[in-house]
């Protein structure tokens, strides 16, 4: 069997002396389609930051193809996190989408400005979007924005959460419609989904972890 692409093992995380969860084994494996169940405050935003990596555990192991992870830059370079409330920099949008190519674990991958621009007309966004300062951004737009920085840099896992929340439904029908095609486009692409949505978890993946 293929080596599942993220996993975490006896996995533990604490916020002040309470844990949020413990004891958790997870795979993802190539081509999963995951969502991560739970009521607020269950934890789920806390176990995909984990699996990309951004948060260290407290317990447990976090692994990457099966084995240790030997550098976090490249194992964030193929996990990657859309959040609902993306941590932008100060700058344009385009600045934004263009940061994550000038790290050095993206030598030989160039941003797409045609690519990126397709994506944004695709997600119902206006082009003049990418020249606009991410300060008058709206939560929405926001949202879209970390979408696409981490579907234009191609990783091997997407971990999205609540990718449509506070979306019309134009709108996140088409951001599902974008997610399903970075899906096609690889299959070992793996998504781990969270939703308030279950009508949507329901549609888009096939099994569940709940938290
Ligand atoms: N940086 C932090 N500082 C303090 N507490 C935190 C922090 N991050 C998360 N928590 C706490 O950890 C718990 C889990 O939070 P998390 O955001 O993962 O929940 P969630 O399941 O994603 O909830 P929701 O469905 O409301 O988004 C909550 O009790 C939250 O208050």
């Amino acid at each position: 069997m293929a080596s599942p692409l993220v996993s975490v093992q006896t996995a533990g995380r604490r916020v002040g002396e309470r844990w949020v969860w413990r004891g958790l084994n997870l795979d993802v494996a190539p081509g999963d389609r995951l969502a991560v169940r739970g009521p607020s405050g269950a934890g789920k935003t806390v176990l995909l930051r984990a699996l990309a990596g951004l948060d260290a555990l407290d317990e447990g192991e976090l692994l990457s193809e099966g084995g240790p992870v030997r550098s976090l830059p490249r194992h964030r370079a193929e996990v990657a996190y859309a959040a609902q409330r993306p941590a932008l920099f100060d700058g344009t949008v385009e600045d934004n989408l263009r940061a994550p190519f000038a790290l050095a674990v993206r030598d030989g991958q160039r941003y797409d400005a045609e690519r990126a621009r397709a994506l944004l007309a695709r997600l119902g966004r206006p082009a003049d979007l990418l020249g606009q300062s991410v300060d008058g951004l709206s939560g929405g737009e926001a949202q879209t924005v970390g979408l696409m920085r981490a579907l234009l840099t191609d990783p091997t896992v997407l971990l999205l959460d609540e990718p449509t929340a506070g979306l019309d439904p134009e709108r996140a029908e088409a951001v599902e419609a974008v997610i399903a095609d970075a899906l096609r486009a690889n299959a070992r692409r793996a998504a781990v989904w969270t939703s308030h949505d279950a009508a949507q978890l329901d549609r888009v993946t096939d099994r569940s972890l709940d938290l």
